[in-house]
């Protein structure tokens, strides 16, 4: 038998496996390089090859084979050799793949540990990476509309002569006598938006201006001027101020600028009685009108008949008039000075009380007066100032317009009249909401102030500014239960004897931050602790240190004080305390209470003003728009309830132009909210000054006085107790 030309290729021997395959002896002498693929084979994948030989067999095939082999003809095994090298190629393309895949073995892939114990995880979050910092946002838009958003700033150092601004010389003269000179920036800004010209905006306007900054005269002054040659009277101005004090001040002021004209103007007040003030502000007449006279003579019947018959009204007042007259009303004002409360009485009970002709509508301490809106005196107004006039009241030219309105001739009737609204305010704020209550048109925001912001500077935030005239103290006063020795300490040394320049007992310290605020409180408080009050308190190397003032040094001071309680109880309780404890005090200080008549408070602001007192004590009644020129000090005996209340507080002091002092006494528990809102400087404005803090000791305050406080609180006890 000649010998093959191909052998079948054997696979090299396996430890184990290999025996399954029996490899005749002759292969062994194989061209194919079996002996040599063998030697090559790396021991890893001889399993992979095993594996490929053992696929390229039919596993159905692979025991019967082994079988018929042994028994196999010369003739098979030729015919089978004939075929093996096709196999055989087969075969050493899938090996080579394998050998292939066996090489490739990724770079950072760790090698599998098998006997590695394996760690249980429990269901516990998986190990995240470290957040990526975010950048601070940094708006550059606004969520305001623009007129908000981007405000018409004005420097408050902006001063014009007044005749510069067209004011009228009729106006010149009488400012000229009031001792004004120049108008101030707020006015400067003002007056030409406001009088008729190429300047003047046509539209609504907000004003922001600082405390004492002079916007009663900035509204009143363009108002007047325009009003002045009016002979027949015709309510055309209303202006609502929060309080009663406020309505008398502006009344002066529109007073001073109406002598010599014919304009007449009114107050509506709650401390006058109503029907007084209806008849004040609503004349009455009787109009020749026989026609309409039997229409309402008509209804007035049915009225009788149905039993339901109107105490006031027009069908009401025709008893007053003859029989083919009808009642017609004329505004008996020009110019209505008014708290909103008022005013909605007015609209709602005071027969013929119409705002048709009204064209200026001036909203002053906006903010607080929006923040109240009692009675809901914005939506009322608004009605009554944009809606139609009932039937009964329409004039002839009104009574056109309804007649005429679905018709074409309504385009050739003149238009409805057109309002301006002035809306001002120290402290007005970007609330969208209350000033949408006001229905403004084309409005405009107008900021009066010292650092004029960035034109790129959008900011949706509420900044105040103060006066810059205005310097700023702070003294701590432990747990509050001295708190007026210490407000007698700052009266006596401090501001009547103003001995601050060689008092050793003002430590000054700028305090900046909270933290070392309370740090630096509780160490004077320590300290003044640790020293014993008894041993100190009548020691003589402490005395001289606390003052006590006769009348007449008093007297003579310049000083005016205003002191801020939290409530009118506490005022007058702190009144009554100071001058038990402080005897020579007690002609000097006076509280100013809401129940006193408003010719007792006029009287009381007018002495105080003339210096036949010099303390005012008073509660946050007092703290709008209050304008006494000569107070020289605020003090914050309880400290205001929010950033706005102590910015108009302050700001009764160091008004136009004028040096003041404003003093705040906060408690270990007010010191953090004090130093972080209020004299932080992020919502209020002091023109890179900063608050200073002064601290006394304890046992200085309380020196020669204990005894005689502790004696001044039973008695105040027992006169409440009385109460
Ligand atoms: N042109 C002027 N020159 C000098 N003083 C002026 C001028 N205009 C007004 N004043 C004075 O400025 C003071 C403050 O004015 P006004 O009461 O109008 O301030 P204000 O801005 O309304 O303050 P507040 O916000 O506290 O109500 C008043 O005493 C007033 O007489």
């Amino acid at each position: 038998m000649s010998t093959p030309i191909y052998t079948r290729w054997a696979p090299p021997k396996l430890a184990t496996k290999r025996k399954r395959h029996s490899v005749p002896a002759a292969s062994s002498s194989s061209p194919v390089a079996a002996p040599k693929a063998q030697s090559q084979i790396r021991p890893d994948i001889e399993t992979a090859l095993e594996d490929v030989v053992e696929d390229a067999t039919p596993k159905s095939s692979k025991r019967p084979k082994r079988r018929k082999q042994e028994s196999r003809t010369d003739e098979e095994v030729v015919v089978e050799e004939e075929v093996a090298p096709k196999k055989h190629k087969a075969i050493l393309s899938k090996f080579e793949k394998a050998r292939e895949n066996a090489k490739y073995v990724p770079a950072t892939e760790e090698p599998d540990e098998p006997d590695a114990p394996q760690v249980l995880h429990d269901l516990e979050p998986l190990p995240q990476p470290e957040p990526i910092p975010e950048p601070a946002f940094d708006a550059n838009f606004s969520t305001l509309p623009v007129w908000l958003a981007k405000p018409v700033a004005v420097k408050s150092s902006q001063v014009v002569a007044f005749s510069e601004l067209g004011v009228h010389p009729f106006f010149l003269k009488k400012l000229e006598k009031q001792g004004y000179h120049n108008a101030l920036a707020v006015q400067s800004a003002l007056l030409p938006m406001l009088h008729p010209g190429f300047e003047q905006h046509l539209g609504d306007l907000c004003v922001s201006a600082k405390t004492g900054s002079g916007k009663t005269l900035a509204y009143l002054l363009p108002i007047i001027e325009a009003l002045k040659d009016r002979v027949v009277t015709n309510l055309s101005a209303i202006v609502i101020v929060p309080t009663r004090q406020l309505v008398d001040q502006a009344l002066t002021v529109a007073e001073e600028l109406c002598v010599g004209t014919k304009l007449k103007v009114g107050t509506a007040v709650g401390n006058v009685q109503f029907a007084t003030e209806q008849k004040l502000l609503v004349k009455m007449r009787a109009q020749y009108d026989p026609k309409r006279a039997k229409e309402l003579h008509e209804r007035a019947t049915q009225q009788m008949e149905s039993g339901i018959v109107e105490t006031s009204g027009i069908l009401h007042d025709l008893q007053f008039v003859p029989s083919d007259h009808i009642p017609q009303y004329d505004s008996g004002v020009d110019i209505l000075v008014c708290t909103p409360g008022r005013l909605v009485e007015h609209l709602e009970s005071t027969t013929g009380f119409l705002l048709r002709s009204v064209q200026w509508l001036v909203i002053d301490e906006a903010d607080q007066l929006l923040d109240q809106n009692f009675q809901g005196w914005a939506t009322v107004l608004m009605d009554s100032l944009h809606g139609e006039t009932p039937e009964d009241f329409m004039n002839s030219q009104e009574h056109l317009r309804k007649r005429r309105q679905s018709s074409n001739w309504s385009v050739a009737l003149p238009a409805r009249r057109n309002v301006t609204k002035i809306v001002l305010s120290a402290t007005i704020r970007k609330d969208l909401t209350k000033l949408g209550s006001l229905k403004l048109k084309r409005p405009k925001l107008v900021i009066v102030e010292d650092e004029l912001p960035e034109e790129s500077l959008v900011t949706d935030g509420d900044v105040f500014e103060l006066p810059s005239t205005l310097n700023e103290f702070a003294i701590p006063v432990g747990d509050g239960s001295i708190k007026p020795l210490y407000l007698l300490h700052l009266l006596l040394n401090r501001i009547f004897q103003n001995t601050i320049a060689d008092s050793a007992h003002y430590k000054e310290n700028q305090m900046e931050s909270e933290d070392s605020d309370s740090d630096s409180d509780s160490s004077s408080d320590s300290s003044s602790d640790s020293s014993s009050d008894s041993s100190s308190e009548d020691s003589d190397d402490e005395a001289g240190q606390q003052s006590s003032l006769d009348a007449k040094t008093i007297s003579k001071n310049k000083s005016r004080i205003l002191i801020f309680t939290k409530s009118n109880e506490s005022a007058s309780r702190l009144t009554h305390l100071m001058s038990i404890v402080e005897p020579a005090l007690k002609a000097f200080t006076k509280t100013m209470t809401p129940s006193s008549t408003d010719k007792a408070a006029k009287k009381l602001l007018k002495s105080f003003t003339n210096g036949a007192f010099k303390i005012l004590v008073a509660s946050d009644a007092a703290s709008r728009g209050l304008d006494i020129p000569d107070i020289t000090h605020v003090i914050n005996y309880d400290m205001p309830s929010g950033i706005t209340s102590y910015v108009h507080r302050v700001g009764r002091t160091a008004r136009a132009g004028k040096a003041g002092e404003a003093w705040t006494l906060f408690t270990k528990t007010e010191a953090a909210w004090f130093w972080k809102q209020v004299a932080a400087g992020g919502t209020i404005k002091r023109g890179g000054k900063k608050v200073v803090r002064m601290e006394l000791k304890k046992k200085t305050v309380t020196w020669n006085r204990r005894k005689t406080y502790q004696a001044a609180l039973l008695e105040l006890q027992g006169a409440v107790k009385a109460d």
